[in-house]
C-alpha cells in the first residue's frame, strides 16, 4: 500500500496524549500543508485559534463561563498538549456555505493525516458548548462563523485499535 493510502487508513484518533509539547513551529507547518485542501474558487473560508502551553487556560476558562466550573471538558483540556479550533467563515448563500462547509472539512482531514505523517495523534471534537454564546465571546468568535470543531493533538500515549469500516461495494450503487 503506498504512503498516502497507508496514513488514511492507518491514522486513528487518539484520545490519550504523553505531556510532551508540539511545537508550534510544526503545527504552524502542518497547518500550511492542510490548507492546500480543495476548496471552491480558493476562498480559503477559514481560519484558527491555537492553545498550547498557558493559553489552554484561556479555553478551559471560556468553556467554563458556559458550563460552570464543575465540567469534565475544560479539567481535560489542561491535559492536552495542544487544541486548535477550527473556523468557518460562513456565507449566508446556501450553496457556498456548503461547498465551504465541506472544504473546510478536507482542511482539518488533512492536517490530522500531515500530523499522523509526523507521529502526532489528533481528535476532532465537537461539543454543544462550541455554539454557546458566553463560550464564543471571549474567544472572539463572531456571528457568521462556525466551529467546526476542537482539533485535540500531542504524542500519542495510546492509539486505540481500529474499528472496522463497511466496504465501500455495500454501498455502492455501480452504473457501467
Ligand atoms: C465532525 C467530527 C466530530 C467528532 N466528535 C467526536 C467527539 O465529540 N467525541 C468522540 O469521541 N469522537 C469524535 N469524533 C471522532 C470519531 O469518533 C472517530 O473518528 C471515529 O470513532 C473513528 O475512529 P478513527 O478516527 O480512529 O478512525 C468526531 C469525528 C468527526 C469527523
Amino acid at each position: 500500500m503506498n504512503e498516502v493510502r497507508s496514513a488514511i487508513q492507518n491514522r486513528r484518533t487518539v484520545k490519550k496524549f504523553k505531556k510532551d509539547a508540539v511545537p508550534t513551529e510544526q503545527i504552524i507547518e502542518l497547518l500550511d500543508t492542510a490548507v492546500w485542501a480543495p476548496n471552491h474558487k480558493l476562498r480559503e473560508p477559514w481560519r484558527f485559534l491555537l492553545f498550547t502551553g498557558d493559553g489552554r487556560k484561556k479555553l478551559a476558562d471560556a468553556i467554563e463561563a458556559e458550563m460552570g466550573e464543575d465540567n469534565k471538558f475544560s479539567a481535560n483540556i489542561m491535559q492536552v498538549p495542544s487544541i486548535m479550533l477550527v473556523v468557518l467563515e460562513e456565507d449566508p448563500r446556501q450553496n457556498i456555505w456548503d461547498e465551504d462547509f465541506a472544504a473546510v472539512s478536507a482542511l482539518v482531514q488533512n492536517f490530522m493525516l500531515a500530523a499522523w505523517s509526523e507521529d502526532i495523534g489528533t481528535f476532532w471534537v465537537t461539543k454543544p458548548f462550541l455554539y454557546a454564546p458566553k463560550f464564543r465571546k471571549p474567544l472572539g468568535i463572531q456571528a457568521g462563523e462556525k466551529i467546526i470543531g476542537m482539533v485535540y493533538m500531542g504524542y500519542p500515549d495510546v492509539i486505540p485499535s481500529a474499528k472496522e469500516r463497511t466496504p465501500a461495494k455495500d454501498k455502492l450503487t455501480l452504473f457501467d
